[in-house]
Order: structure tokens, then C-alpha cells, then sequence
């Protein structure tokens, strides 16, 4: 099939992304550890309001609600309880099966689940849909108490904003210690953000394809990508929700989004992969589209119907201010407080990430608890492989999780 990028696609930015996944929040409360018993809904999605939250840049969101998945059985001491955290685009759905608001299988059914390697069977699973997300928890597109998105008054939200949020998330759900914290990604720079800031309810961590601070490498790709969103007619200065008609930032989100692929894949792979070949029987010079054009549109198309314009920008900014020595003597001082043995893995061909991202983590963090080096994952899939790469990454866990 011949894909291009097209004006007719729905954007999930023209809806508000509570009502992307289910009617939003009428919050079912969370009980207490003891009273429910999570292995009794595998893999349905929750909703926990966690109060107001000041952030980090001055703003107040009243009323934050984090969705939330479960999987397993918690123990009666509470000790079981591993935390997920996704990457960038993720969501809480990590593993099925298919339940209300999930047409799909989740993006790491390779690691978790019966008999994996975060085994569901020993483990009591918790993963979280980040504060500022579209998937449930409380973002841009998300409703005021007036009843009206948030929009640009949705507050700028920092990496340590949505901990502050999953920490309010474990006390409701009575785990006073994590067995594990495991992020890839952002979800690594979430786990980071625990071992340091809160290493007494930290048991072990694992940080994939993540870093200590972004760089300004990172910086720079992510700026681009705010702009392309930022600059489509359809943005309205974040207020685009809802409006008749109107189709919102959909082509500025796609754009960025096949920007944003190109650090997520390997050079080698895209080259091995497309080569130079062409999408139909017409050559590119003749108006025909190389294949890795055609990639890039189904990704991106794809994109503006599952992700809000505005909690893209949101988060891609909460990458970008991403500093966990801030405030705390600097990155080496922060990564001293470091008490949880700690998995750090690179990735080989990560062009975005890049390795030295991960031997300044692993250095950094007191070898009493981490190698010198970090685990180096051979493969060709780039920053992805993370995702892609489940069964080696799920052998590099199980190490940790015993
Ligand atoms: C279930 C989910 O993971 S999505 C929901 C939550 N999202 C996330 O967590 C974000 C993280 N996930 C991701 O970034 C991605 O899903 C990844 C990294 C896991 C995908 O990795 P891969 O499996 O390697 O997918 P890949 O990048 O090769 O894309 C495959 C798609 O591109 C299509 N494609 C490949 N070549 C071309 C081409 N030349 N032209 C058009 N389309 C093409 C394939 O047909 C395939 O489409 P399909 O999904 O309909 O079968
Ligand atoms: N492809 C992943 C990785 C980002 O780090 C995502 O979109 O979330």
C-alpha cells in the first residue's frame, strides 16, 4: 500500500485526550493495600486523583489525576511492587490483554507478564501513564474545573513534577518501597529521578537507554521538534481543542514525529533497510516516494491519531529541562545519592541516547551498587531497541530482579 502523508487524517489533537481512552476520571478511588485485590483486573486501566500539583515551574494543576495499569498480586508486606515507567509516547498499557480503552497488546508484553522476566506471577507490576500524558492523566487536552481544556495554560511539567506524581501514586497504593523501578528512555530518566531523590523507597533500578541530564544534542533535535508542532497554522498558540472544523496541528505533529524517528532508528538500519528503493512502480524522480519517505509518513500519520499535539510539546520539554543535578551540587554529586543496585544499559547503534550517555550514568552512580561500565547492547535497531530488542533486554532484568 502507498501511504502518504495527508490533510483527511483525524487528528487525535482535535480531541481531548481524556476522551481518547474513556470517559475521563470519574476517578474510581484506589483502595488501600489489603482491602483490593489487583490480580482481579489484569491490564484495566485506573485512575487515581492525586491532589494538586505545584511544579517546578511555578504553576499549580488542582486536582491531577494519573492513569495508572496493574498486574499481579501486591504481598501482604508490600514488598513486591515494581514500577514501569514508559518512554516519551508510551502509556500505562505495557502488557494485555485488550480491555476498555485498549484496542492493542502493550508495548513490552515480551518482558512482563507470567513467567517473564518481570514475572506478574512473583511481581506486583504498577505502571503509570505520566503526568502532562494523553492517555488518562491529567495533560493539556485534559478539562479544567471549569469544564474547558487546558490547552497553553497547562503548566510547564518537569521530569521530578511527574515523580513527584508517581510518589503520590505508590502511597495510595501503600508500597512504601519499590522492588524495582525500571524506565527506558524518559521512563529512565523518571527511575533516575527516583533512585536519587527518594533512594530509601527504592529497591533496585534499571535505567535503558537513559542519561543524567539531556544534552545539547538532545536539546537541540527536541527544540526542532517543539517548532514544527508550534509553527503549524493549526496550533492557535495551544488552544486548538475542540473547535469546529478546525483540524489542529496535525501535520506540524507528524512532522515532528518523523523528525523524532530518525533518532529512535539506526542510520545502519534505515539504510540496510529502504536502501534507496522506491514505493511504487514510479521512481522518485518521476513523483514516485523512496521508501523511508513512505516509513516516515505511515509513522507520523499514525502518530496524530493516537498523541495530543499539546502533551507532546509538554513532555518533550520535560525532557529538555531534564537535569538530575539540578539543585543538588551537579550531576556527579546527584548520582552519589544513588543507593539501589542499579542496572545501567546502553544500546550500540543509539544515535540519540548514545552510550556515553550511559558510561556517564554508570560512572557516576557509587560502584557499590552499579557497575563502572554499563551493559552495552549489541544491535542494530538504535535507540529503539529498547523496545524492540524484548528478549535480550528482558535477560539484562532478570539479572537484576533475581
Ligand atoms: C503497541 C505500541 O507499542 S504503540 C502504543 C504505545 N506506544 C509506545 O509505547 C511507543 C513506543 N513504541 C514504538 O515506538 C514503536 O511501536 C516500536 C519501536 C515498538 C515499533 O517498532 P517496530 O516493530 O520495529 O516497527 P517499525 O518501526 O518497523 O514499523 C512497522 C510499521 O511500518 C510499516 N512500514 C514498514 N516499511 C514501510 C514503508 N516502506 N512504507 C510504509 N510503511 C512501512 C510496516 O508495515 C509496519 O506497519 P504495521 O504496524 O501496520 O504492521
Ligand atoms: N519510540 C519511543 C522511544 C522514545 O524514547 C517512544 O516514542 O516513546
Amino acid at each position: 500500500m502507498d501511504w502518504q502523508l495527508s490533510d483527511d487524517a483525524q487528528p487525535a489533537s482535535r480531541v481531548p485526550a481524556a476522551r481518547l481512552v474513556e470517559a475521563q476520571p470519574d476517578a474510581r478511588p484506589v483502595p488501600v493495600t489489603g482491602a483490593w485485590r489487583p490480580g482481579d483486573d489484569p491490564g484495566e486501566r485506573r485512575f487515581a486523583r492525586i491532589g494538586d500539583v505545584e511544579t517546578e515551574s511555578g504553576g499549580t494543576i488542582p486536582d491531577a489525576v494519573l492513569a495508572f495499569e496493574t498486574w499481579g498480586r501486591l504481598d501482604e508486606p508490600a514488598e513486591n511492587a515494581v514500577l514501569v515507567l514508559h518512554a516519551l509516547t508510551g502509556d500505562s498499557h505495557v502488557r494485555g490483554p485488550a480491555g476498555p480503552g485498549h484496542a492493542t497488546a502493550g508495548w513490552w508484553e515480551d518482558v512482563v507478564g507470567p513467567g517473564r522476566a518481570i514475572d506478574t506471577d512473583r511481581f506486583f507490576v504498577v505502571a503509570p501513564n505520566m503526568l502532562g500524558g494523553c492517555q488518562g492523566s491529567t495533560g493539556p487536552a485534559s478539562l479544567d474545573r471549569d469544564g474547558r481544556e487546558w490547552g497553553s495554560r497547562f503548566p510547564r511539567v518537569t521530569v521530578r513534577d511527574q515523580v513527584e506524581a508517581q510518589r503520590r501514586l505508590a502511597d495510595q497504593l501503600g508500597i512504601r518501597r519499590w522492588h524495582a523501578v525500571v524506565g527506558g528512555s524518559m521512563g529512565g530518566m523518571h527511575a533516575l529521578e527516583w533512585a536519587v531523590a527518594l533512594p530509601e523507597r527504592v529497591g533496585s533500578a534499571a535505567l535503558l537507554a537513559s542519561n543524567a541530564a539531556t544534552s545539547a544534542d538532545q536539546i537541540a533535535q527536541n527544540t526542532l521538534q517543539i517548532e514544527a508542532v508550534t509553527t503549524d497554522p493549526g496550533w492557535l498558540g495551544g488552544d486548538f481543542y475542540d473547535l469546529p472544523g478546525h483540524a489542529g496541528p496535525a501535520r506540524g505533529l507528524a512532522l515532528a514525529r518523523r523528525m523524532a524517528m530518525l533518532g529512535y532508528r539506526s542510520q545502519q538500519e534505515l539504510n540496510e533497510r529502504f536502501r534507496r528503493e522506491w514505493q511504487s512502480s514510479v521512481d522518485p524522480l518521476h513523483g514516485g516516494r523512496f521508501q523511508v519517505e513512505s516509513y516516515l509518513d505511515v509513522h507520523g500519520n499514525r502518530f496524530t491519531r493516537r498523541f495530543d499535539a499539546g502533551s507532546y510539546v509538554r513532555l518533550v520539554d520535560a525532557m529538555s529541562t531534564h537535569d538530575v543535578g539540578r539543585g543538588r551540587g551537579g550531576v556527579e554529586a546527584a548520582l552519589e545519592r544513588v543507593t539501589a543496585p542499579t542496572l545501567v544499559v546502553g544500546i550500540s547503534s543509539d544515535r540519540l541516547f548514545p552510550v556515553a550517555d550511559q558510561r556517564r550514568l554508570a560512572s557516576g552512580i557509587p560502584t557499590s551498587v552499579s557497575g563502572a561500565e554499563p551493559v552495552v547492547l549489541e544491535s542494530g535497531f538504535g535507540h529503539d531497541a529498547f523496545l524492540i530488542e524484548s528478549g535480550r533486554v528482558g535477560d539484562l532484568l532478570s539479572t537484576l530482579l533475581g
